[in-house]
């Protein structure tokens, strides 16, 4: 496709792995014979995040697409910034729906291979991508309605939690929750708030301290979901709900969100630095590590 544009970039931001990564997605070039100052914007082409537009209705349905458990990898998450930025970014945009591409999951969570046996650097890396996937996620002026059609364990929960909306697929296999004690880990604390916020005190912290995955009925009881439907009517449902959310004035709903969530984002973001460092060092742990390890080994024996 030709050329829309010519963007100048820092030449400082193109030796950033996240920022390369990012420039990637976009499919942003550095000229031949380096410099590296001057990019050339072309069509963002997305692998792991499918965006099907409906101008008509002013909506759009974001698939995440990372077989085989759409486990959120730095690339995944990357891709999923980029679109929701350039979704937000759409005059003729006003609610997404998120679901999944991948059959019976909707996402395995933070992609454990990201968390172990890597380096601090790509450990920092990694954990503010999480950061600003939740950030970007949780205060978007869009209506964002979760379509829920599989398994959705810990970073899968995290990003149904962000939506305005939740509607999960009748299934007791799937499964929706924040497991992270299960691994030998501990929900960061935008995790708990942003569950606190959405199903109460009491019943997030039996839910986080004993890692609980409940089904979707007794996700419904808990209020972590909002509707149960057939699995195949989840992303219909979903689109239905969008509409009614949109039948609101955007500035009057958008200021509302943006009151009841901002204290909320503002805790994260008045110690990112900090929280990244706190990440590292617990996850760089010997013991943290091993968990890490054993579990994973444990999701691979379970096939043979
Ligand atoms: C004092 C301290 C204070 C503060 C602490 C500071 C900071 C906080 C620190 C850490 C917090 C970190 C937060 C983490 C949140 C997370 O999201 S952790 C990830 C949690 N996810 C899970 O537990 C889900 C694990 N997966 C499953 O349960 C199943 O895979 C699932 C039900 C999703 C699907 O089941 P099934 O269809 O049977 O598929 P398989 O299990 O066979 O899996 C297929 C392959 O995929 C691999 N895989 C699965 N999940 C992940 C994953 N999350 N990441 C990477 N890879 C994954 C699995 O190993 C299989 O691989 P294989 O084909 O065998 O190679």
């Amino acid at each position: 496709m030709a050329l829309t544009a010519v963007i100048r970039v820092p030449s400082r931001a193109l030796l950033r792995p996240w920022a390369r990564l990012r420039d990637a997605a976009l499919g942003w070039i550095e000229p031949a014979g380096g410099g590296g100052v001057e990019v050339s914007a072309q069509r963002f082409a997305s692998q792991k995040v499918l965006v099907e537009p409906d101008p008509a209705a002013g909506v759009a349905v974001m698939k995440f697409k990372n077989p085989p458990v759409n486990s959120l990898s730095l690339e995944l998450l990357t891709e999923l910034v980029i679109s929701l930025e350039k979704l937000e970014n759409d005059k003729t945009v006003r609610g997404v729906v998120l679901t999944s591409d991948c059959p019976g999951i909707f996402s395995a969570g933070l992609d454990l291979t990201e968390m172990c046996g890597r380096n601090p650097a790509h450990y920092a890396e990694y954990w503010k991508a999480v950061q600003e996937m939740w950030l970007r996620l949780y205060l978007s002026n869009l209506v964002l309605v979760a379509a829920i059609n599989g398994a959705s364990p810990a970073g899968g929960c995290l990003i149904a939690l962000t939506c305005d909306y939740r509607v999960m697929a009748d299934n007791p296999k799937y499964c929706i929750g924040l497991n992270e004690t299960l691994l030998g880990i501990v929900a960061p604390f935008w995790f708990k708030d942003n569950l606190v916020n959405t199903i109460g005190h009491r019943a997030s912290e039996r839910a986080l301290q004993l890692g609980l995955l409940f089904p979707p009925t007794e996700a419904l009881q808990v209020g972590m979901v909002d509707k149960v439907v057939p699995k195949d009517q989840v992303q219909s449902t979903a689109l239905s709900v969008l509409a009614q959310w949109m039948a609101i004035p955007d500035h009057a709903r958008q200021l509302t969100k943006n009151m009841m969530r901002k204290p909320t984002a503002d805790r994260l973001l008045k110690q990112r630095d900090a929280d990244i460092q706190n990440f590292v060092s617990f996850i760089s742990r010997d013991s943290i590590q091993k968990s890490l390890q054993m579990y994973l080994e444990k999701l691979k024996q379970k096939k043979g």
